[in-house]
């Protein structure tokens, strides 16, 4: 009865907590920068034909091939005004999306080659959000953002870069991440950085359980302390599914269910990178029944040509998902994002609940207007 339609999808209030700030470019606002600041390298200059070359690049079935895609989105992120400006339009795009709150993430590192500071990187992308909330709330729409600061987990500034999370802490940045190319670049190369945040009393999320399993899970929980798993889609690994269709749950799985370590999962990504490989046969279904705190995410907007609603509609498709599964998976999120916990609770009661609540109601009214006197008359 309440399987959402596409406008419903839209409309109604979404958590977002693993969307890359460089992964979510508008193709036009790339070819705009790539013009105002001299980068040469694109492989297109029309933006219709520039955004299906990023979704047919980054469709390889390999983790690696997909995210040299992003050397041309990082590439044109390199100055001030770049920087304010798309993570403007990222606040726009999701709040026009019906996202209300998310936690999106880039690597300061990576954003250093036009002479800016770290310190400028952070500030400038603050500014943008900030600016993309205002533009949303003329609009009549309602999003708050907050950052987490991404260190590259093949290069060596995780430390420092976790230390500049601590410091922007309460000033737009809410959390700390590792990502990267998983094979060969194990998070325990970064316990410094991840001690350092635990002494801090901060948040953390890692990459794990992407394009590698259970010992890159077992690692980031048990080694380094995550608080969430980006991905962490292969725990499925760990969990055996009878043809009776009993179910037996490993250790490392019912550790992750039973401590409700949030899942960060990201459909359509997980299909390009060969991750997963149809949205029905995606484990999401099966971690969505057996209870796991399991989040849906977009990612790479960009690279997967793909938004909130639109990795919704994919679920719905496959899974017959309705607006109360909708509401129970952006519950989830907003129970594990990384706000003080009396923030996320309102965030739950005044702006989520009664979300889906208005949305659950609108077929009483439809079915109203359906019984006019010519209606039953001709009955
Ligand atoms: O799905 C992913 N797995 C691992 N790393 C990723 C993924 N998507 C993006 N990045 C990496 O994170 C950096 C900062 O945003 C991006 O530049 C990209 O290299
Ligand atoms: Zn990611």
């Amino acid at each position: 009865m309440n399987t959402p339609n596409s406008d419903q999808i839209r409309r109604a209030p979404k958590v977002l907590l693993h969307d890359h700030l460089d992964g979510g470019l508008r193709p036009g606002t790339v070819v705009d920068l790539a013009r105002e600041t001299g980068y040469a390298a694109l492989p297109e200059t029309d933006p219709g034909r520039l955004g299906a070359w990023f979704r047919a690049a980054a469709d390889s079935g390999s983790l690696e091939r997909y995210l040299e895609t992003f050397s041309h989105t990082v590439g044109v992120m390199q100055t001030r005004d770049a920087l304010v400006r798309v993570a403007a339009e990222c606040a726009e795009d999701l709040a026009a999306d019906g996202v209300v709150y998310a936690e999106v993430r880039y690597a300061p590192e990576q954003h250093l080659e036009g002479g800016l500071s770290l310190e400028e990187v952070v500030e400038a992308v603050n500014e943008g959000f900030r600016e993309g909330e205002r533009r949303a709330r003329e609009d009549g729409r309602r999003i708050r953002v907050g950052a987490l600061l991404t260190a590259m987990r093949h290069a060596a500034r995780a430390l420092e870069i976790a230390e500049l999370a601590n410091r922007y802490r309460d000033l737009g940045v809410v959390g700390f991440d590792i990502a990267g190319a998983e094979a060969g670049h194990p998070p325990t190369r970064h316990l410094d950085a991840f001690e350092f945040l635990k002494r801090e009393n901060n948040h953390f999320t890692i990459h794990a359980g992407e394009a590698f399993g259970l010992p890159s899970i077992w690692q980031a929980l048990q080694w380094c302390g995550a608080d969430r798993l980006g991905h962490g889609v292969r725990i499925v690994d760990d969990i055996q599914v009878g043809a009776d269709g009993s179910v037996k749950l490993g250790r490392l799985a019912s550790y992750v269910r039973d401590k409700r370590i949030p899942l960060e999962l990201c459909p359509s990504s997980n299909l390009q990178t060969g991750a997963a490989d149809s949205y029905a046969g995606h484990p999401i279904g099966l971690l969505r029944r057996l209870h796991f705190r399991a989040t849906v995410n977009t990612d790479n907007r960009l690279m997967s040509g793909t938004s909130m609603s639109r990795e919704f509609e994919h679920l719905v498709g496959a899974f017959g998902y309705t607006l109360d599964d909708m509401q129970w998976f952006s519950v989830n999120a907003m129970k594990s994002a990384f706000i003080p916990f009396d923030e996320r609770l309102a965030m739950i009661n005044d702006v989520i609940k009664p979300g889906y609540a208005e949305l659950k109601s609108e077929w009483l009214f439809r079915q109203t207007a359906s019984t006019s006197r010519s209606a039953v008359s001709d009955g």
